[in-house]
């Protein structure tokens, strides 16, 4: 029986440290390689990366959608490097944002995280805006199959705030959509020890907020390296929570490559910058 999801991420954390590389083929990405932008050089590309950071980070999050651009077969990269980073001992957080009436998210849930699939990861990224209650059947399958969840709270880029930081009216609480969707988790969450399966998507670049982020959960960071996030940055977004952060970034990496040394390096790099300014 596979431990929650919770558990398994606390312990990579504490294992691996707290950076995640994104395995995001971008076009230009494939062309900065030398590679040609055909399934052939998205293989290369994602193995490659997956060969040179999946045995240090704690969590890998390959981008769907770079695979997805290449139809089926793409897609059959994509299960491949989900197989190969698990089989390298890092969780694969897939980064899909999902999220539709409930008896689609239900599809889409079986698709992500029922071990049975072959798109199937430790966790995925689903987004609330069709409500958080439409989110449900997620949250039954994974806990059926000790899978966990990230749901977009306040996410990194600019935009983001129009949407998120907008108020609910009274009979939904009157926070702002963000502070619902944290507040919603930390319900989910509970007291479980040593920590929830249901975790947040906060940007690395997000400014002060006043948002609560002790979720009892684990939480996303994206935006660190590219977008302009440091470690700095996720002790003073995140204060006491900080420790239940797993900081993301993909292209800061991805440029170091096709050098697996200079890229595993980053990874110890940025684990050692987060470790000495979060503990
Ligand atoms: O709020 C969010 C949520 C997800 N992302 C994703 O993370 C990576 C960021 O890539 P970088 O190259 O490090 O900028 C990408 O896959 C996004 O879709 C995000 O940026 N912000």
């Amino acid at each position: 029986m596979t431990a929650p999801f919770g558990e398994r991420f606390a312990a990579a954390l504490a294992k691996r440290g707290q950076f995640c590389v994104g395995i995001d083929p971008h076009a230009g990405l494939l062309q900065e390689w030398d590679l040609d932008d055909t399934v052939e050089g998205l293989e290369r590309f994602a193995l490659t990366v997956v060969d040179a950071v999946a045995p240090y980070c704690s969590v890998v999050k390959p981008q769907s959608a770079f695979y997805e651009r290449f139809g089926s077969r793409g897609v059959a990269v994509l299960e491949r490097v989900i197989a190969e980073s698990r089989a390298a001992g890092a969780l694969v957080l897939l980064d899909v944002k999902r999220g539709d009436i409930g008896s689609t998210s239900q599809a889409y849930a079986e698709a992500y995280l029922d071990p049975s699939s072959p798109l199937a990861a430790d966790a995925v990224t689903i987004s609330p805006y069709l409500g958080f209650g439409s989110l449900m059947p997620f949250v039954e399958v994974a806990r059926t199959h000790g899978a966990g969840l990230f749901v977009l709270a306040a996410t990194s880029n600019k935009e983001g705030p129009e949407v998120q930081g907008a108020v609910t009216n009274d009979d939904f609480g009157g926070r702002t959509v963000a502070s619902t969707m944290l507040a919603h988790l930390r319900d989910l969450n509970g007291a479980v020890r040593p920590l929830g399966s249901f975790g947040a998507v906060v940007g690395a670049t997000i400014e002060g907020t006043g948002l609560d982020f002790a979720i009892n959960g684990p939480i996303l960071a994206p935006g660190y390296g590219e977008q302009g996030g440091t470690a700095a940055d996720i002790l003073r977004i995140f204060g006491d929570a900080a420790r239940q952060v797993v900081a993301s970034s993909s292209r800061a990496v991805l440029r170091l490559g096709p050098d697996a040394a200079a890229m595993g390096n980053a990874v110890h790099r940025a684990n050692d910058e987060l470790r000495s300014l979060i503990g």
